[in-house]
This record gives structure tokens, C-alpha cells and sequence, in this order.
């Protein structure tokens, strides 16, 4: 796992910007994962912008969000469907279709979630997987308890989680879903190369089990440390629980250019 640690969001928005770049520029047909809430925002205005100015194109590429609330209608503002249609997906020349993500709205659940593995298995399987990480350490909705070796599936959130997430529906806590369905452990780590976003002093302690605690479940992220390929991208606020904070931080100023993260 690596693990850099940067001045702010802006540094961590073009390093993961440049890794989607270089990807695209080798493979425009690559497939991306994309995460909802706050981390990847900037990611995203970055991406942006490089489309704007000519640097990058989406058409040929795929996406595959992470995960999906239950229970909200079709035209709410904080179904991740739409989240990422605005923060993303619709500022750039991604093709109809091209951006999938779980079925919330689906009569079926189970079978949404089957069908959601088997898209993702037919495109080949995703080649970076932008993610962030709860305060309890979940990643996409990955609670607390979840298999370490999960598939896409229905999960219910923690109390924290929808504490957490109240910010985006006015404050109001009752109005966060109680369930979701999210790609499982399982099936992040499937993905070529994982590329994790965290800020701020509220993630320090998810980021401490996530990079220097013991595996489990009790701290899903900490799967992350079996995967071949991780990059951890800090600021300063969120590598404050490191103990070993100084060592990624040479490691990553000697590090060969070419490497890339
Ligand atoms: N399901 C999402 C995750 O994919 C996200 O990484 C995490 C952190 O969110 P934020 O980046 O807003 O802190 O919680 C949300 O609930």
C-alpha cells in the first residue's frame, strides 16, 4: 500500500487526475470506479477541467459507481445516480449507458445486485477505483462487520454513517435511508488498482486501522492492505494518526518519477 501525503485536496485532485489521464491515454476503453460523498469532489472538478481544455475524453470509457441508496425516488437530488450524473458523469462526453451503478429502485434487490456483478465481470473489470472512506472506516457502504470477501448485496447503515451523511439532506438524520446496496469487499478488490481519497482530522482514526491497524472487518478499509496495487492520498489533517508519517513522506519525495502512484 502506498500511502502520500499531501498539502491539500487540490495536490490529491491532480495526482488522481493525472492517473486517470495516463490511463485513458492507454486504454481509452478503461473502466472507471467512481465514489459518491465529498472526497472524489475535487477529483472530479479536475477531470473536469481537463476535458474542458481539450486534455482528456470519456467517450470510449466505462463507470461503475460503488453504491446506491434504497428507499429515495428517482428524481432526488441524493440518489448517487444523480450525484454522480452531476458531479461528474454530465460534464463530460461519457456515452449514453456508459455509467452504471446498483439499482436502488429495482422491485428485485437481490437480483439488481446479481445483475450489477455480472455487468461489471462482462466489462472486464475496473481498472481504478476512486474511493473514500467513512469515520468508521466503511468503504462505498462496507459497514462495520461486512465480510471481508462480500459481493454486491443490500446492507443496512450504521447510526454514524447516517449521522454523517445527514449533511447532504438538510441536517436530517430520519431522512437518510436506513439501507443501500453496495459493490462488496469482494468486488472492490477485484479492481486493477485502488486509489484512495481522505481529508480532514474526522478520517484521521479510519486512516490509522486503514493503513497501520490489523485486517477486519471491524474496519472494512482494512482489506486494502491485501490488495497488490493501493495509493492512500492524505492530507496533512488525516495522516495526523500515522506513526510511521514520516517514513511515507520520504518514501514519496525519493520516489523514481516514472513510477507514478
Ligand atoms: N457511501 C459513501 C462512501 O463511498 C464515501 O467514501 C464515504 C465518505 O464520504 P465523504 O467523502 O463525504 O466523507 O461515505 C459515503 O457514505
Amino acid at each position: 500500500m502506498e500511502v502520500v501525503i499531501l498539502p491539500g485536496t487540490e495536490q490529491i485532485a491532480v495526482l488522481v487526475a493525472d492517473a486517470i489521464e495516463n490511463l485513458l491515454a492507454d486504454r481509452p476503453e478503461a473502466v472507471l470506479g467512481l465514489a459518491t460523498g465529498s472526497s472524489p469532489l475535487a477529483v472530479y472538478d479536475e477531470l473536469a477541467r481537463r476535458y474542458d481544455a481539450g486534455r482528456i475524453s470519456f467517450a470510449r470509457a466505462r463507470a461503475f459507481m460503488l453504491d446506491e441508496y434504497v428507499g429515495l425516488p428517482a428524481d432526488h437530488p441524493e440518489l448517487y445516480r444523480n450525484v454522480i450524473e452531476r458531479e461528474i458523469a454530465g460534464r463530460v462526453d461519457f456515452a449514453e449507458g456508459a455509467v452504471q451503478g446498483p439499482d436502488g429502485l429495482a422491485a428485485d434487490l437481490p437480483a439488481a445486485c446479481a445483475a450489477y456483478e455480472r455487468a461489471i465481470a462482462e466489462s472486464g473489470g475496473v481498472d481504478l477505483q476512486i474511493l473514500g472512506i467513512g469515520t468508521d472506516g466503511h468503504i462505498a457502504f462496507n459497514e462495520p462487520g461486512s465480510s471481508l470477501a462480500s459481493r454486491t448485496r443490500i446492507k443496512t447503515l450504521t447510526g454514524q454513517t447516517r449521522r454523517d451523511n445527514a449533511r447532504f439532506f438538510d441536517g436530517d438524520v430520519d431522512a437518510v435511508p436506513q439501507h443501500c446496496l453496495t459493490q462488496g469487499l469482494g468486488t472492490i478488490m477485484d479492481a486493477h488498482h485502488l486509489v484512495l481519497v481522505a481529508t480532514g482530522e474526522n478520517k484521521a482514526e479510519a486512516v490509522r486501522q486503514l493503513v497501520e491497524g490489523p485486517v477486519s472487518a471491524t474496519w472494512p478499509a482494512t482489506i486494502m492492505q491485501h490488495h497488490q496495487h493501493a495509493t492512500v492520498l492524505l492530507d496533512e489533517a488525516a495522516a495526523s494518526r500515522l506513526e510511521r508519517g514520516e517514513y511515507y513522506r520520504e518514501t514519496y519525495a525519493t520516489k523514481p518519477e516514472w513510477q507514478g502512484i
